[in-house]
C-alpha cells in the first residue's frame, strides 16, 4: 500500500489518464484500478506503442507485486483479448451465428438438438475459463438449429467457481464480436414465490443486481466504448417483445399452465440461502433465487445485445425453520433432466421466434 499512496496522484476531471500506469507486460492500468484489483486499460489504437504516461517513475514491478498481493483480482480482458477467442472459432467453423444460447445447470441437452454441430470444449478456446460445476459440460456447440445458425454455451461461469463477473461473462463478449446479436439464457432456479411449482417455467421480466449493490459490476473497471457506453440502461433488460413472443410460444405448446413470469435475484452461493435471507428477498419482490444469469444480461445490453431469459424452477426455496428438506445441486439436475422435452422444444420454438423479425 505504501507504493500506492507513495504514487497517489490527484488530477482535475480533464486528464484521467495522469492516473495510468504501464504494468511492464504491454497493458496499461489505473493505479486506482490496481489498488481495486480492476481493469486493464486497452489502447486506444492496434498499434503496439502506448500513449499512456508512465507515473510509476519506470518501475513497473511495484505494480505487479502489488496486484499480486490481491488474489482473486485479475485484469479484465481487452478487446483484443476478446477478438482472439472470437477469431479462433470464426476460423474454426462455418456457421456465422446471430442467435446465442447460454445452457443453465442441467439443461446442457439443448445443445444436442444442434446439427452440424462443431464442438469446442472451453479448454481449447484461448483466454476461455473452464467449467467445473456437475451438469456444465464446459463447450461451445456451434451449428443449426431448425436451420438457423446458432452458438450455444453448454455450461456456464459463475462467481461461486473463483472468477469475477466480467470473466464470468466474457463469453458473451466474445459472442457479440462473432456477430450474435440476440441471446437466449436459461438457468435452474430456486422458486420463492410461492405460487411457483418445481418444474415450473419462469419468463425473467426483471432482476434485482445484489452484486451491484455491493458495488461489484462485469463493467466495473475500464469501459472500451467499443463493446459499449459507461453507463448503460437496464430497464427492458429482458425484451418486452420477446417476452410476448415466448409467452405465445408457449401457449401453443399448451405450457401455460406451468409458464410464469417474475423477477431474478442471482446471490454469490454456493450455498443456498438461508430463512432470514430468502424471507428478506420475498419482502423486496424477488420471486426466483439463482448463482448466475444477471453478469451475463448486463453485459449483453452493454454491447446492444437482446436478452431473452428462463428460469426452470428446481426447487422450492424453504422459507420456514420447521422443514428438514435442505436444497441441493443433485435435486437440481434431477428436475432439469425430467423437465428436458419440454425446455429443449420450448428453447427450439423461442429460437425460431426470436429470429423472425419484428413487425
Ligand atoms: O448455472 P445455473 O444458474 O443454472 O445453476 C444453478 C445455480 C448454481 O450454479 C446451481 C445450484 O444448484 O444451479
Ligand atoms: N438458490 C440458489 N440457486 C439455485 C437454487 C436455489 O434455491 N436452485 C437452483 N439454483
Amino acid at each position: 500500500m505504501d507504493r500506492l499512496f507513495h504514487n497517489l496522484i490527484v488530477t482535475g476531471s480533464g486528464d484521467p489518464d495522469a492516473l495510468n500506469t504501464n504494468c511492464g507486460d504491454g497493458k496499461e492500468k489505473s493505479i486506482l484500478d490496481q489498488a481495486a484489483g480492476g481493469a486493464t486499460r486497452p489502447r486506444s489504437s492496434d498499434s503496439g506503442s502506448s500513449y499512456f504516461k508512465d507515473m510509476s517513475g519506470g518501475s513497473s514491478s511495484g505494480y505487479m507485486s502489488l496486484e499480486k498481493t490481491v488474489p482473486g483480482k485479475e485484469t479484465m480482458y481487452t478487446y483484443d483479448v476478446i477478438k482472439q477467442s472470437a477469431n479462433y472459432l470464426l476460423e474454426r467453423t462455418e456457421h456465422r451465428p446471430t442467435i446465442g444460447v447460454i445452457c443453465g445447470s442441467g439443461l446442457g441437452g439443448m445443445a444436442d438438438l444442434l446439427t452440424d454441430r462443431d464442438v469446442f470444449p472451453y479448454g481449447d478456446i484461448p483466454n476461455f475459463p473452464v467449467s467445473t460445476v456437475t451438469g456444465h459440460a464446459g463447450r461451445m456447440v456451434i451449428g443449426k438449429l431448425s436451420n438457423i445458425p446458432v452458438m450455444c454455451m453448454q455450461g456456464r461461469f459463475h462467481a461461486y467457481e473463483g472468477y469475477p463477473l466480467w470473466k464470468c461473462a466474457m463469453p458473451v463478449r466474445v459472442m457479440k464480436l462473432m456477430g450474435v446479436e440476440k441471446l437466449l439464457i436459461t438457468n435452474a432456479a430456486g422458486g420463492l414465490n410461492s405460487s411457483f411449482n418445481v418444474g415450473d417455467i419462469m419468463i425473467i421480466k426483471d432482476h434485482i443486481n445484489f452484486q451491484g449493490f455491493a458495488g461489484d459490476s462485469p463493467l466495473r473497471g475500464y469501459n472500451d466504448e467499443r463493446f459499449g457506453p459507461r453507463f448503460p440502461a437496464m430497464n427492458n433488460a429482458y425484451d418486452k417483445d420477446l417476452r410476448k413472443r415466448a409467452k405465445a410460444v408457449a401457449t401453443e405448446m399448451k405450457l401455460e399452465n406451468v409458464i410464469r413470469e417474475g423477477t431474478y435475484v442471482m446471490l454469490g452461493g454456493p450455498t443456498y440461502e438461508t430463512v432470514a435471507e430468502l424471507k428478506m428477498l420475498q419482502i423486496i419482490g424477488v420471486d426466483a433465487v439463482g448463482m448466475s444469469t444477471v453478469q451475463e444480461v448486463i453485459v449483453a445490453r452493454h454491447c446492444n445485445m437482446k436478452v431473452f431469459a428462463f428460469s426452470l424452477i428446481t426447487n422450492k426455496c424453504i422459507t420456514d425453520y420447521e422443514t428438514d428438506d435442505m436444497a441441493n445441486h443433485e435435486e437440481v439436475i434431477g428436475v432439469a433432466n425430467n423437465r428436458k422435452s419440454d425446455l429443449q422444444e420450448l428453447a427450439r420454438r423461442i429460437v425460431i421466434a426470436m429470429n423472425t423479425d419484428e413487425e
